[in-house]
């Protein structure tokens, strides 16, 4: 089962790439830009990964991508972890970045596209995959923050897929950021916005009038609400999962006990991804084999994940009818 699962084309729609910043990289970046490390070795900063929720994650993942300052460095990050990915079977991914995160620290935004771009370039161009762009807005920010880093952006519009919505979601609910989402509606962009991950269901609802998002990533708590396990049904409103960090993040307790088949056995579109694969316990591959290990799901079940993802991606449609090729072929 595992080599098959390697094998299998498979394809990621939430990876947050400052959450893919292994800490060997990490160390030389810091070593690089002559940073110091509240860790002396990998190995401490691998024994620090152990959060009690989403907040305790997330300082450490603040505080891990502080050692991205250079171009250099944000190729090298995507690189590393594009590389990585598609020796593990992945044709296509949609990678969230966080740029108010680097503009804070003084890192422009013209450094943190052209880095990223670069590595998309250079992924499509010479390693077979395929990257989309989400431009992702920090929910514990202040919203008139992310309106301005919207406009800031408009050298860039062209080259994002959709906009996000990521960070600490308790307490910060989806309606804080409609001025934002009804924006970039108007410029054309796709939304899509992380609900139901710490949330209540009713931020999965919000997400949607208010937000008009076209995704939802996590979304494992909308089987709080029938009516909004319904609603997501009859749209097909596609669901990306995160089985390996909804237990790192206490979201369940073991990953036996997560949704994900009642979820499907719901008849939600669900995809399953990495979200922070450096911090969570891995990439896309180690979530199939969990799920494969845990749910003791056969080959079926991996195809029809993975086909939820290709009809969803942010890809051109040829890309999309050759991945359904290669995934129907293999
Ligand atoms: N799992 C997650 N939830 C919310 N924001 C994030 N940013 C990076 N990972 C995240
Ligand atoms: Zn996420």
């Amino acid at each position: 089962m595992n080599e098959f699962l390697r094998q299998l084309p498979k394809v990621e729609l939430h990876l947050h790439i400052e959450g893919s910043l292994e800490p060997e990289l990490m160390f030389a970046l810091a070593a690089r830009n002559g940073i110091d490390l509240p860790y002396a070795s990998v190995e401490e900063a691998k024994a620090a990964y152990d959060f009690e929720d989403l907040q305790g994650f997330l300082n450490l993942y603040y505080q891990g991508m502080n050692v991205l300052r250079t171009e250099q460095d944000f190729y090298d990050l995507a690189m590393d972890y594009f590389k990585r990915a598609r020796s593990e079977g992945v044709l296509h991914i949609d990678m969230h970045f966080d740029p108010q995160a680097h503009l804070q620290r003084g890192v422009p935004l013209e450094v943190v596209m052209a880095g990223l771009l670069r590595a998309k370039d250079e992924a499509e161009a010479s390693i077979d995959l395929t990257v989309g762009m989400i431009m992702a807005f920090l929910r514990d920010r202040p919203a008139e923050e992310a309106l301005h880093v919207l406009e800031q952006a408009a050298p860039y519009w062209k080259f994002l897929d959709a906009i996000g919505l990521d960070s600490a979601e308790r307490d910060n609910p989806p309606a804080k950021f409609q001025k934002l989402f009804v924006r970039a509606k108007k410029l054309g962009l796709v939304r899509v916005a992380h609900a139901g991950e710490e949330g209540p269901a009713e931020y999965i609802t919000e997400a949607l009038d208010l937000l008009d998002v076209q995704r939802i990533d996590h979304g494992v708590r909308c089987l709080e609400s029938d009516e909004v396990v319904k609603r997501l049904r009859d749209h097909q409103t596609v669901l990306t999962v995160c089985p390996l960090s909804n237990v790192s993040l206490k979201v369940v307790d073991q990953l036996s006990d997560h949704p994900l088949p009642q979820l499907l056995s719901e008849g939600l579109k669900v995809t399953i991804s990495s979200d922070d694969p450096a911090y969570f316990g891995g990439g896309l591959l180690e979530n199939h084999i969990a799920c494969a290990q845990a749910f003791g799901w056969e080959a079926d079940t991996f195809r029809l994940l993975n086909q939820h993802a290709i009809e969803e991606a942010f890809v051109s449609e040829g890309r999309r009818q050759e991945l359904f090729k290669r995934l129907t072929d293999f």
